[in-house]
């Protein structure tokens, strides 16, 4: 599990999570939504030790985070997909998956062949360099550099953002997917409402670095997706 409590966190003086609280179950696939701006990416950054709290904790499975190094998140089973996706552009597409076996939780130096499974495409360009693929296939690319590395909780920060349907469609089945097959923690920032209903059974909805909703997608109304959700 996944667990914040009172987490504050400041960029110099100015505050964005406040005293914000929240558990994401092992094994739920969660999004986390709100509009732009309210702090959603500030909160995976500092449950991946990217930016440290002001003050509050951070846990995952019982251990303190806010004293483990980004590094050792992937040790731990925490596997993540950055808004904007940062492949390496001049790096290709087997250097790219090779850059995440450099970790020790992966002992074996190969790519598995199951990333491949669920993206063919990365296949066919395996030596085409990251920088040259289509948006789409980086997204594809960054979420397979996550998987690399077997973990038990992924986080993906927009994976939808300026990807065609098609590419959507199957981010979506590749997530569902890992869920049901492998019992994967999915935590999902989405602002899109239907791939957040089609992919989460849990919500967090966010306002000004705070929790303002949370439970069963089934929950999230048209009243709290007026309020909170709307532009
Ligand atoms: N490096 C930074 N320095 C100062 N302020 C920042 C920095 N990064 C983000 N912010 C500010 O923190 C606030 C929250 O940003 P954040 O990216 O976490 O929001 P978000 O909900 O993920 O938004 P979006 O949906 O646009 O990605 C915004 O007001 C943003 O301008």
């Amino acid at each position: 599990m996944i667990e914040l409590k009172d987490v504050n966190q400041k960029y110099g003086g100015t505050q964005i999570l406040w005293n914000l609280n929240m558990k994401i179950e092992k094994g739920s696939r969660t999004c986390i939504m709100g509009r732009n701006g309210v702090g959603k990416t500030t909160l995976l950054k500092c449950i991946m030790g990217m930016l440290p709290v002001s003050t509050g904790s951070v846990t995952i499975n019982d251990l303190d985070m806010t004293k483990k190094s980004v590094e050792q998140r992937p040790e731990i089973g925490v596997g993540y997909v950055p808004q904007g996706r940062h492949i390496f552009g001049q790096l290709t597409v087997e250097e790219n998956l090779k850059v995440s076996l450099s970790c020790k939780r992966q002992p074996s130096k190969t790519i598995p062949e199951s990333v491949f499974e669920l993206f063919p495409v990365l296949k066919e360009m395996l030596h085409r360099r990251g920088g040259d693929l289509s948006g789409g296939q980086q997204q594809q690319l960054a979420i397979a550099r996550a998987l690399v590395l077997n973990p038990d909780i992924l986080i993906l920060d927009e994976p939808n953002e300026g990807i065609q349907p098609n590419i959507v469609q199957l981010i979506r089945d590749v997530l569902l997917k890992l869920n049901k097959e492998q019992g994967m923690t999915i935590v999902l920032v989405e602002q899109k409402l239907p791939f957040a209903r089609a992919v989460g059974e849990q919500f967090h909805l966010m306002e000004k670095g705070e929790v303002v909703a949370s439970g069963p997608m089934a929950d999230l109304d048209d009243e709290l997706v007026g309020k909170y959700l709307a532009v």
